[in-house]
């Protein structure tokens, strides 16, 4: 079960749709034997992540695919925070921007960690392990002081991929201590190239006229595209004119509800729920994409005991729903499934 945009991300530098003036560039990088600090530059949806994580395959292989998620806790000595990690053996993910202003504690917690234990895999490619920070420009300015200070400290075995919206906000000392890899949004041509190939791998002819609405009306993101096709595509709409749009926040929408359901697990809770699916579903977004969406965002912020759990009810909801009428009861099933999970944990700890 996933989501057009992760089924057909392209994994390997080899595969990048557009911009292969940069590809070539990020394919030097990585055969190159050392790889220098990086910041990732560009709007959402450009395709950032998408090249990074090519890039580090091509530098490590496919073992930085056998990932974990993790939710770590950090004790800043006045309170607690948690923070989901993804690490492979060779990298590790995180956006620690979301802790607020704790963020700096984060920072320099998971860089000491990971900077003093050597690279223990004697076959590994290379000598270092990365640290992708997503939303570097939202970090606080304490936290961006520490990045420095530890860039020049564990250069032997450390390097860092800072990935952004815009450089303003980043301080000039690590600007000036990064390569600059800037990645422009695809044109319009890119996107309507990429969105009718997706579609039709899933058996679905795209007409332009549905293309081009969808590329008008994405900004220039294509993960919100492709989401707003993969809706399309599931209403079978993919040729037709009249083909409802759906509106671009609703991702959004469906994250809020994730984060909503994860906050209290009440009756009342649930009630309002069912009232923001059906607001879903009157969108015209099909229920199984909103069903994946929402385990998606739960997966990724419940506590990790409970992860497996949430992906094995998803998945047997998401049968219901194909194979049943009445998507809404599903859907709040769903919800009140993962509700008593969370209560059993909290109850269990
Ligand atoms: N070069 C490419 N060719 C084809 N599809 C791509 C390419 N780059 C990205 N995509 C698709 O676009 C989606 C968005 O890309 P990605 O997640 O890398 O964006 P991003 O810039 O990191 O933005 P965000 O922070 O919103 O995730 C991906 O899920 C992937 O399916």
């Amino acid at each position: 079960m996933s989501l057009w945009v992760d089924r057909y991300r392209p994994t390997s530098l080899a595969k990048l749709d557009y911009h292969d003036d940069l590809t070539t560039r990020l394919t030097h990088l990585s055969a190159s034997g050392d790889l220098p600090h990086l910041l990732v530059t560009g709007e959402s949806g450009s395709g950032r992540k998408t090249r990074v994580m090519a890039m580090l395959r091509e530098i490590f292989g496919p073992a930085v695919d056998k990932a974990k998620i993790d939710v770590k806790s950090f004790d800043t000595g006045t309170r607690k925070v948690d923070l989901p990690i993804v690490s492979s053996n060779y990298h590790l993910e995180m956006s620690p921007s979301d802790v607020g202003n704790q963020d700096r504690f984060v920072v320099q917690e998971v860089i000491k960690e990971v900077a003093q234990s050597q690279q223990i895999d004697a076959n590994a490619a290379r000598r270092f392990k990365v640290i992708v920070i997503h939303e570097a420009d939202n970090l606080s300015r304490d936290a961006q002081a520490g990045l420095r200070r530890t860039m020049e400290k564990y250069t032997a075995n450390l390097r860092l991929i800072l990935v952004c919206n815009s450089t303003t906000r980043i301080i000039a000392p690590i600007r000036s201590r990064c390569l600059l890899v800037r990645v422009p949004s695809p044109s319009k041509q890119n996107m309507i190239a990429i969105l009718t190939a997706t579609a039709a791998k899933e058996r679905h002819t795209l007409s332009e006229a549905v293309a081009t609405n969808i590329v008008n009306k994405s900004d220039a993101n294509l993960r919100r595209a492709l989401l707003m096709l993969e809706v399309v595509c599931t209403k079978g709409q993919a040729n037709d004119p009249a083909a409802e749009i759906p509106l671009p926040d609703w991702q959004e929408y469906i994250h809020n509800l994730a984060d909503f359901i994860l906050a209290d697990q009440s009756p009342q809770r649930l009630e309002a729920a069912r009232k923001r699916f059906y607001e879903l579903l009157a969108h015209a977004i099909p229920a199984s994409v909103i069903l994946q969406f929402l385990a998606m965002r739960l997966m990724a912020k419940a506590p990790e005991p409970l992860q497996q759990d949430i992906i094995f009810e998803a998945a047997e909801f998401d049968h219901r729903i194909q194979s049943g009428t009445k998507a809404i009861f599903h859907l709040e099933a769903f919800t009140a499934k993962v509700m008593s999970l969370i209560n059993g944990y909290h109850a269990s700890m």
